[in-house]
């Protein structure tokens, strides 16, 4: 049966296919999380100028104890050392076991002193020596051609006749920030607070539909630029596209069929995210007792029976053993009036990125929050004063164009279904979640226990419960949720979030969500960024074959006349005649969270889109914005600090995938992540070089 799997494993241990199912790409490698020692481990270096060419973690000398300057970053600043993208890539158990002879004791305090902004920052210094060192500076391999790197097709076995809706697949994330956990102590002593003003960029752009012609960029003619000695590929205004009228006629003619919404499922670590969402697709009958019993038996061998619904989702061996939800798993459900693919999150702040993977993908969003003593207020506050994942989850399911949320407000058990206390967490997060840009019309407030099954999928049966609470269960509150319009009548965009080969699509498939358009067996169509043209030789939706699939269907895609090793998550397909743009340079309209170090013109930051994940440099800082007007405050600012409205340029190192805000939402949305903290989010309003 088709499954998730941790890292690089995505299928049930008992199921042997006899297929390797490593990623064979280095970029995109699963990583080892053992392989990664304890914070501080990263510290020391010898203080060492620009690093030799063709330099790599991998044979440089490790650092010696009591200095302190990465010789390969040239960071001298333990967070951007560990987030750069050189020495922020994962390395051997080896080397990071060597380097952990120089411990945290050893290290610097990193809490930076008040800078003035009078003369080169820190940060310019670094960077002036990183722009020294190029010659080092990570590059796709090189028979790659310049190409962005692929990810190396998995061997899966074949889809599974008839298809198990909980037979979840496990979407994987190009790469996971683990690097971020080494730093976690020291990240605490700057005692940055999360936090926004109001994060919703949507009242900033104008009214106009997508779609409508604007002043994007994306042009008339701007077409898609290729890399080097490949065809360039011209778009025809968006504005002349006809749909295929026979495929929308058969879409509608789905008729009575439910609506799909996309939903995830966020929260800080640990709030019960899975339990929940086990304990759901258990109550709605999408897990067998087989199955659950072994989950029991298994996670009590393993003490953590208490983790027995969580292992519905949790499928990795990983995963498992250390009771945290590693990568997004997905799995299906109905409710009365809707198809849900669900999409559950990891919690832990280290995953961030696969968090943002998914939920550039969703329509709508549970949060849940721990209501026990001390849990809430760790997902608010997190450690050290930082900002917990409810914030940082809430801010960018919000940004990344979620409208509708549920506050499931958890383990309601723990606290015998205290009214009170329900409350208090209510008041606690409703002025956050307004900040944000949700409208408090959008949210819905359930208390619920997922250990206990309370409130899920039936009225509370508890009867501290049921003394109080007269709304919805989780199930109706999930049913009541809107499905957003979908952008049928546009050209094709499907966003590959995983690739795969499978016994039904072949050797080049992939997995992903329909942006915009329409798609059916026997189209062609022009994936990007790698430019060449595919045939869609089958299409299945919840593993079954169907003949098309639709903007919002979320579907499995095999290709023919095309290599696997140029589709990677992040690639786009789309129709020829109207290609995504690869954009190199954009302008983006941001929002600075509460951000401790200033954003410089300079500054390298990674950029998160839809699936994709690219470092990218702050070229022009072109001005900053009056928050409420939008209107130019001040035109080219200096820096842009912590809660600012900004417009920015950002030049990417390699072609990305993406789209004007104002022509396709769901790829002009953008988050800005600096050492393994999101730092910036907005939208793309321009495409400037491509
Ligand atoms: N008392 C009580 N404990 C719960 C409840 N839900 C989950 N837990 C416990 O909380 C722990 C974490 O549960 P998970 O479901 O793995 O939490 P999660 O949010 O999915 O974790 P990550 O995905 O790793 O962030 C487990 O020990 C669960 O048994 C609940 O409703 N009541």
């Amino acid at each position: 049966m088709k499954k998730s799997g941790g890292k690089g494993k995505f299928y049930d241990d008992d199921y042997d296919d006899g297929y390797d199912d490593a990623y064979a790409d280095e970029e995109y490698e699963e990583e080892d999380w053992s392989a990664y020692g304890a914070p501080g481990e990263h510290a020391g270096a010898s203080s060492t100028p620009a690093p030799p060419a063709g330099a790599s973690h991998a044979n440089l000398p490790p650092p010696s104890a009591g200095q302190w300057r990465c010789p390969l970053c040239t960071y001298d600043n333990l967070e951007q050392h560990l987030a750069c993208d050189m020495c922020g890539t994962p390395r051997p158990a080896a080397e990071s076991a060597q380097e952990g002879a120089s411990s945290a004791s050893k290290a610097p305090p990193l809490d930076p002193a008040p800078f003035a902004f009078d003369s080169p920052s820190p940060d310019d210094q670094v960077l002036a020596a990183r722009r020294r060192g190029t010659g080092t500076a990570k590059k796709p391999p090189a028979s790659l051609n310049g190409k962005p790197p692929p990810l190396q097709a998995v061997e899966t076995k074949p889809t599974p006749k008839p298809y198990d809706p909980i037979r979840n697949r496990r979407q994987s994330a190009p790469a996971v920030e683990l690097q971020e956990s080494a730093a976690e102590g020291k990240k605490e002593k700057r005692g940055a607070e999360q936090g926004v003003r109001r994060l919703s960029l949507d009242d900033q752009v104008s009214d106009r539909g997508q779609g409508e012609p604007s002043s994007s960029g994306r042009g008339e003619t701007s077409g898609a630029t290729l890399p080097p000695g490949k065809r360039k590929w011209q778009s025809l205004p968006l504005s002349a596209y006809r749909p295929d009228e026979e495929l929308l006629a058969e879409i509608r003619s789905r008729g009575g069929e439910k609506d799909v919404l996309n939903l995830i499922i966020v929260g800080h670590v640990d709030a019960g995210k899975s339990t929940l969402m086990g304990r759901v697709l258990h109550a709605l009958g999408q897990v067998s007792q087989k199955e659950m019993h072994k989950n029991e038996k298994q996670s009590k061998e393993q003490g953590k029976g208490s983790f027995a619904y969580a292992w519905v989702l949790d499928e990795g061996a990983e995963e498992r053993a250390r009771g945290v939800t590693m990568t997004v798993a997905v799995a299906h459900f109905e409710t009365p009036q809707k198809r849900i693919i669900l999409l559950d999150a990891p919690g832990h702040k280290d995953f961030v990125p696969n968090m943002i993977s998914g939920a550039s993908q969703a329509d709508a969003t549970i949060l849940v929050v721990d209501a026990t003593p001390g849990g809430f207020e760790a997902g608010m506050e997190g450690q050290g004063g930082q900002g917990g994942q409810t914030k940082e989850h809430a801010q960018l399911a919000r940004s990344l164009g979620v409208e509708q949320l549920i506050v499931a407000v958890n383990k309601m058990d723990a606290i015998e279904y205290d009214q009170e206390r329900f409350t208090e967490i209510q008041a606690g997060l409703v002025p956050f979640l307004r900040q944000c840009g949700f409208k408090d019309s959008a949210v819905r407030w359930l208390p619920v226990s997922g250990l206990a099954g309370e409130n899920l999928t039936e009225p509370p049966e508890a009867k501290e419960l049921a003394a109080w609470y007269r709304g919805p269960h989780l199930l109706a509150a999930v049913d009541s949720f809107q499905a957003p319009v979908r952008l049928v009548a546009k050209p094709l965009r499907l966003v590959v979030a995983e690739v795969f080969k499978t016994r039904t699509l072949g050797s080049a498939a992939i997995g992903g969500k329909l942006e915009g358009g329409v798609l059916k067996q026997g189209s062609k169509v022009l994936v990007m960024p790698a430019g060449e043209v595919a045939t869609v030789k089958g299409v299945e939706r919840n593993g079954e074959a169907v003949t098309g699939a639709a903007a919002g269907d979320s579907v499995d895609v095999g290709l023919s006349g095309i290599e696997p090793n140029v589709l990677f998550a992040g690639s786009v397909l789309c129709h020829p005649d109207y290609p995504v743009p690869t954009a190199t340079k954009v302008e983006v309209r941001l929002l600075t969270l509460n951000i401790v170090m200033p954003l410089l013109r300079g500054a390298s930051l990674v950029l998160h889109a839809h699936s994709a994940k690219q470092p990218v440099r702050i070229s022009e800082l072109v001005s900053l914005l009056d928050p409420k007007s939008g209107q130019v405050a001040k035109a080219k600012p200096r820096v842009v600090t912590k809660n600012q409205s900004a417009v920015v340029e950002l030049v990417a190192e390699r072609s990305i995938c993406l789209e004007a805000y104002t022509d396709y939402r769901a790829l002009g949305r953008i988050a800005l992540r600096d050492s393994g903290k999101t730092v910036a989010v907005g939208i793309v309003t321009k495409i400037l070089e491509t």
